[in-house]
């Protein structure tokens, strides 16, 4: 467990009990501007949330500051996070002149490693693939190479910034389930997020939605896995969600006619 106090801040204690990740009064700005204004939020270890908000609603960098990649940023606060941190992107960073397994296994040597990451790429569907290119791969294989890439570290804290974002509508279903998968064998805590409401309540068991800096709600979704687009129940979620998120009613009603039946198509497809 790492404390990273900015200037003003006391070290967090720690202990068995603690949040995998704790934030008090955290402040990030840019050019004078409050970007993160003052937020308190803890994420208990092992639980799956979503973090839901606008365009430049400061989702990224959010996850920066809890991921400890954002030195240059201006911010004060209190930020405990673990010392195994997985970041995983929209675009899946694969360096092109490695080979997929040396691209999962960046950084460790020797048999073990190899194993190991022999092993995470076949969680994710990828056996057979050890030597393949970058480039040979489509772009879900690509993220679920990142994927492996992030579980080989056994992480005890996944930060996942839209990392299904690029994808077509189907093989984001898939990353869903896949992503979900891998989190119930692991374990880890995981932060995603996302710009899609149907993905945060499907695959998440708390949602944030960050707005004006703060967390503006904190939504528990007590439905049981695997969830399915098509559960009504989720509906009432997604109202809550979708209002904390300003999005009127009736826009909202279009939009999540159009989606509903284009997902619902999707996963008929599956
Ligand atoms: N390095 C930076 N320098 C200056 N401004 C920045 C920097 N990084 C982010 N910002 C600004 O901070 C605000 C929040 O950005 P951030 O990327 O965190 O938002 P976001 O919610 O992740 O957006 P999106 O959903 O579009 O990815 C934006 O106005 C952005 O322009």
């Amino acid at each position: 467990m790492t404390s990273r106090p900015t200037p003003d801040a006391p070290t967090a204690p720690t202990d068995s009990a603690a949040p995998a990740v704790r934030l008090r009064g955290l402040t990030r700005s840019f050019d004078g501007r409050t970007v993160l204004d003052d937020v308190d939020l803890d994420l208990p270890a092992g639980q799956l949330t979503a973090l839901l908000g606008h365009s430049g609603s400061g989702k990224s960098t959010l996850l920066r500051a809890i991921a400890g990649l954002d030195h240059e940023v201006a911010g004060s606060g209190e930020l405990t996070a673990p010392d195994r941190v997985s970041v995983v992107f929209q675009d899946s960073r694969l360096l092109p002149w490695r080979r997929v397994l040396d691209n999962v296994l960046l950084g460790s040597d020797g048999k073990e490693a190899a194993e190991r990451g022999r092993a995470a790429l076949a969680e994710v569907g990828l056996a057979g693939r050890e030597r393949a290119w970058p480039n040979e791969l489509s772009g879900g294989e690509a993220q679920r190479a990142a994927l492996a890439r992030s579980l080989v570290r056994e992480p005890e804290l996944l930060l996942a910034d839209e990392p299904f974002g690029a994808l077509d509508a189907l093989t984001r279903i898939k990353m869903h389930g896949l992503l979900r998968e891998l989190w119930e064998r692991h374990r880890p805590s995981v932060l995603l997020v996302t710009h899609d409401v149907d993905e945060a309540i499907v695959l998440a068991d708390r949602v944030l939605v960050l707005d004006q800096g703060r967390i503006g709600l904190d939504l528990t979704i007590d439905r049981a896995h695997p969830r399915s687009y098509r559960d009504p129940l989720l509906g009432e979620y997604r109202e809550r969600l979708l209002a904390a998120l300003g999005v009127t009613e009736d826009h909202a009603g279009r939009e999540n006619q159009k989606n509903q039946e284009h997902k619902e198509k999707q996963e008929t497809h599956q």
